[in-house]
């Protein structure tokens, strides 16, 4: 699609998108609200240049190494490409639409039109970082985005990047949708509806399999296969004071997760790391904060501070505080004894969730069938039987084990 850029009276017109204030800035670019001519409608668009200074350095050494033709893309233009091909398979309530991209090679921007998502990101914390949610507000959210993330998996698709920051609330702030899959994988052996579209090698090509070794996305979120420290076993050595943190070291009374829930070798990246970011986004909206922190002592120095991170995002285990959301319901901590609780039902969600062993972690569907997730819900089983994608029983035998295995007592976090 080419482009006509019309600038009058400072403002801007990009064929029918007459540009008005800015929404958002990210690491690719930036989002603008804009009024479509056409439709008569505001919709936001999403301005990336095809490449950075350094990306322009970078490819002039690659394509005079390769002499390749066409020349290679540039990282900001294969991550843009990635996000345009995930965003034209998504058709969800949970997903900001895609309306048209207007990609003119001789334009040095790319330009992404969208439905515009008026209610802004979830927020879940204020300055004293207290939970500003309630646990049936963080319910809702939580659903829509469950919901969302199902749609995804079934096409194979890895979001990467689950946050509150990435979900944005509609305008009446009823529904929630997953936005920015800069950084999402497509995975054709997990697509469940096999397609076969013509450019599907096209598409294909961006998105090669080593991708997902790299440790993309939101570090606080990163589930620990993606961060991976092969060395934590050998380097944990505990420290005398919670200040001196040298590289390996945690401070001595920081818990550690129970060893034997620890895998000893990489696992595999799969969909899995989207449960984890989950259940750290679920943490964060009940608890107002990410369940693993460095001191401010290592603020000091990035990459030491990452390290420490990913290091207890491997080895170390989460703390719960004595009560959860803004309406500050009981948790009974870290380990509920009053199993009827719902303190003990969502510690048990996240013991699942924030499983070390991506192969031990909740499953999604099980989570989308469980009775906390589906309290509050008029008619469970026809919700449930609307928002599939496998048959109908399958989820419906898997909603009644769970709802049994409550009733003995036993609230199922892996299977
Ligand atoms: N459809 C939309 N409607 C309203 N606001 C939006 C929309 N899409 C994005 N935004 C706002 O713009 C911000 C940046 O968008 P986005 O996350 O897609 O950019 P990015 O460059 O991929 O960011 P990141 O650095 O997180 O990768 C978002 O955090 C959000 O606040």
């Amino acid at each position: 699609m080419t482009s006509q850029l019309v600038s009058t009276n400072r403002r801007l017109r990009i064929n029918q998108y007459q540009r008005g204030q800015r929404v958002g800035k990210g690491k690719h670019g930036e989002v603008y609200l804009c009024h479509d001519d056409n439709i008569r409608q505001e919709v936001a668009v999403k301005v990336v240049r095809r490449s950075n200074p350094r990306d322009k350095i970078k490819l002039l050494r690659k394509s005079h190494q390769q002499q390749a033709w066409p020349p290679p893309l540039s990282s900001t233009e294969q991550s843009i490409r990635k996000e345009i091909a995930i965003m034209k398979r998504c058709r969800h309530p949970h997903h900001v639409r895609l309306l048209e991209v207007i990609d003119d090679p001789h334009q040095e921007k790319i330009y992404l039109a969208m439905e515009y998502l008026s209610g802004g990101p979830v927020q879940w914390t204020n300055k004293e970082q207290q939970p500003i949610l309630t646990v049936f507000q963080t319910r809702r959210i939580i659903r829509d985005v469950i919901s969302g993330l199902e749609y995804l998996h079934h096409q194979g698709i890895i979001h990467r990047d689950i946050k509150p920051a990435n979900l944005l609330w509609t305008e009446d702030r009823s529904v929630i949708k997953i936005i920015d899959f800069g950084v999402s994988h497509l995975d054709p052996k997990l697509d469940r509806r096999k397609r076969q579209e013509k450019d599907l090698p096209e598409v294909l090509a961006l998105f090669p399999e080593s991708d997902l070794l790299k440790r993309t996305g939101t570090p606080s979120f990163l589930a620990p296969e993606v961060v991976w420290v092969p060395d934590y076993a050998t380097d944990f050595t505990p420290t005398t004071s919670s200040d001196t943190l040298t590289p390996g070291a945690l401070p001595h009374n920081v818990p550690t997760t129970d060893k034997s829930r620890i895998p000893t070798t990489r696992p595999p990246i799969t969909p899995a790391i989207d449960l984890w970011s989950l259940g750290v986004t679920f943490y964060c909206l009940l608890f107002g904060r990410t369940p693993f922190n460095v001191p401010e002592s290592a603020h000091d120095n990035i990459h030491h501070s990452e390290y420490m991170l990913y290091h207890q995002i491997c080895i170390q285990d989460w703390e719960a505080d004595e009560t959860m959301g803004a309406d500050k319901l009981t948790t009974g901590g870290r380990h509920p004894p009053d199993r009827n609780s719902e303190g003990y039902v969502i510690i048990s969600l996240l013991n699942g969730l924030l499983h070390k062993d991506p192969r031990d972690r909740m499953k999604l569907a099980e989570f989308k069938c469980h009775p906390w997730t589906l309290q509050d819900i008029a008619d469970p089983d026809k919700w449930l039987r609307n928002t599939a994608f496998e048959p109908p029983e399958t989820q419906r035998s898997r909603w009644t084990r769970t709802v049994k295995q409550v009733f003995r007592g036993l609230i199922p976090c892996s299977k």
